[in-house]
């Protein structure tokens, strides 16, 4: 069962409790869904099945104590690892801390845990509970009275008033925060609506500028749960503890980057109720693809298969300033599997390239006029024979754009990738309302910049809320669409919705998106559908990025034609 996904860097690392997960990274069944899913789920839980908020509540509790005292005895391993003073046994760790050998070394620490007035500062007060029984100082910050609480955080208040947990209330009680060794956000969970504002505003700031180390219960108060968009304040958090089902916002950033570590635990609620649910959609990984997609990360090959059997790719890209990037293009639909490639250029351009690699055919088209409405036709003669069309790394912008553009659109019965210049051509002609819809599979490929070109919004906005985006226009224009960037979204034109986590900074660097495109058309030469080659293009895409990156000293020092080679 998962229960683990770590941000770090960029990869959302996914873990499970059977001892392998550390190291089969993105592995595993791990669906996201948002808020309103969230609430709905409580209460079928807590309504219809009759489990009450209370034992949920305890769950959350106990949920995050334990990551609370695994973060403190972890803190303490690589402390005294760096101290060289000798090697500390790691404790064996089951869901509850009661086994900890020595909870002696535990009684340095001292928790605040900052108290919202809804249920997830109730989640707080549970988690202080047990974190006094595992031998941890705690003060519960309340930031609103009694009368305000919800009433499941009023009961718990009740608890720990009795049991004598030390308290304070925001604005009343004097606080220095030098006593404390870290903090527990459970201002804000899933019901907050907007900017943090009145006491609760000013304890995130505060925590934020303690330095502290910050657990999160549910999502870091100021994250917006479904989208990922951060509210101002917002905690800043080393490690999350998402209670029952990852939401969505924290796989996406910048959310992702305010959560840290992501762990999700199990509160009690019923897989029987949960899998009811509808997922927002997928972390891809190899399970994902199998399960959801149908298809095999292995890639396993029919031994009497013939380069006939895995598809030809013609790539359309290129012009005299950009000549790498239809090099590029076809290099990686090759080198993801494809029988055949074949590079459709402008016909001044050949001569430049022409050997450069060496198992790729070249087609020069459109004569002393490079690309237009003429060049246009000879693609679509060439496509005659050949299985994809990849349209747009390095094309330029020319004069018969949009009607070049059109033609391929329109005249091409087979499945079609668009990408760069050939998206911006697409935007500056009216964009996909302004054009037929196709019959056959059509992959887009923006950057968030081209995206917002598509889209007619900043770009800004398209950042904003990328899942919500990605799964509006897909639907809309029964496309599948790929928003590149850290955790690329891959939206089906069913409404599905796939966040990649592999991949790496270094992969920022120009012909990379180029790379992706000759990928993802390489998989669909091979038989793949839209969303299983778009979703298994970009999760390749970032292994070999991650691979290529390992190789060198520095994840800077990436080129997109490294990608490539680590495919
Ligand atoms: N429904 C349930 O019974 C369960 C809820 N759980 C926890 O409860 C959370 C959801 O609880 P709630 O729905 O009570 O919501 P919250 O605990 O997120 O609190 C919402 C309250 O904060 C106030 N608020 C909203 N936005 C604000 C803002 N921007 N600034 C200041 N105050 C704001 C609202 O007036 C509202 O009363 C989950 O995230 C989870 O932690 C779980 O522990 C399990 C069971
Ligand atoms: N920080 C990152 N983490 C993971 N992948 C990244 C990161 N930055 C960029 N990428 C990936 O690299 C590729 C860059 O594509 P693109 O922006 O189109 O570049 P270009 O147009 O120069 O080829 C995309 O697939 C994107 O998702
Ligand atoms: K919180």
């Amino acid at each position: 069962m998962i229960d683990k996904v770590r941000n770090m860097g960029n990869g959302l690392h996914v873990e499970d409790r059977s001892g392998k997960g550390n190291r089969s990274r993105r592995r595993g069944v791990l669906q996201f869904i948002s808020s309103a899913q969230m609430r709905t789920l409580d209460e079928q839980t807590i309504q219809e099945i009759g489990l009450p908020a209370a034992v949920l509540i305890e769950n959350a509790g106990r949920a995050i104590a334990a990551e609370v005292v695994r973060f403190c005895l972890d803190q303490k391993v690589h402390k005294v690892n760096r101290g060289g003073q000798g090697r500390l046994q790691r404790r064996i760790w089951d869901e509850y801390p009661n086994g900890v050998s020595n909870p002696n070394s535990l009684e340095l620490e001292h928790w605040l845990v900052l108290v919202g007035k809804g249920n997830n500062g109730a989640d707080g007060i549970a988690a202080a509970r047990y974190l006094v029984d595992s031998g941890l100082c705690v003060t519960l910050l309340y930031a609103t009275s009694e009368q305000e609480m919800s009433i499941e955080t009023l009961a718990q208040a009740a608890i720990a008033q009795k049991l004598g947990i030390p308290s304070k209330l925001y604005g009343r009680d004097d606080l220095a925060y030098g006593q404390f060794t870290g903090i527990i956000d459970a201002l804000l969970g899933t019901g907050s609506r907007g900017n943090p504002r009145g006491n609760v505003a000013e304890m995130i700031d505060q925590a934020n500028l303690t330095g502290l180390p910050i657990m999160c219960a549910d999502i870091p108060s100021g994250v917006d749960a479904d989208t990922g968009a951060l509210y101002h304040p917002c905690i800043q958090a080393r490690v999350t503890l998402c209670l029952g089902v990852l939401k969505a916002g924290l796989t996406q950033y910048p959310g992702a980057h305010a959560a840290g570590t992501v762990v999700v635990r199990s509160i009690g609620i019923p897989a029987k109720l949960a899998a009811n649910v509808k997922p927002a959609g997928f972390v891809l990984t190899d399970e994902i693809l199998e399960r959801e997609l149908g298809v095999d990360p292995a890639r396993l090959r029919d031994s009497d298969g013939h380069k006939g059997t895995y598809g030809h790719v013609l790539v359309a890209a290129g012009s005299s300033t950009m000549s790498g990037a239809g090099l590029l293009a076809s290099k990686a639909a090759l080198r993801a599997g494809c029988g055949l490639a074949t590079w459709a250029l402008p016909e001044a351009l050949a001569p430049h390239v022409a050997g450069a690699v060496p198992e790729l055919m070249l087609a020069p088209v459109g004569g002393s006029m490079g690309w237009g409405a003429a060049a246009a036709h000879e693609v679509l003669r060439l496509l005659e024979t050949r299985d994809v069309l990849a349209v747009g790394p390095g094309l330029g912008r020319f004069e018969e754009e949009g009607a070049f553009l059109r033609a391929l659109w329109e005249g091409a019965p087979r499945p079609l990738v668009v990408d760069a210049d050939a998206l911006n051509i697409l935007a500056a002609a009216g964009g996909l309302a302004a054009w037929k819809r196709r019959e056959s599979a059509t992959i887009l490929t923006p950057h968030p910049g081209e995206m917002a070109r598509l889209a007619g919004v900043s770009t800004a906005e398209v950042q904003r809320d990328r899942l919500g985006l990605a799964r509006a226009f897909a639907l809309e224009h029964g496309i599948t669409l790929v928003l590149k960037g850290s955790r690329t979204v891959v939206a089906a034109p069913d409404g599905r919705i796939f966040v990649n986590t592999t991949g790496t900074p270094g992969m920022a660097t120009g012909g990379a998106g180029d790379v992706l495109t000759g990928i993802i058309a390489g998989q669909l030469a091979q038989g793949l559908s839209a969303e299983q080659a778009a979703a298994f293009g970009v999760h390749l895409h970032g292994l070999a990025g991650e691979r290529a990156a390992a190789l060198r000293n520095s994840p800077a020092s990436l080129l997109a034609g490294d990608i490539i080679e680590q495919l």
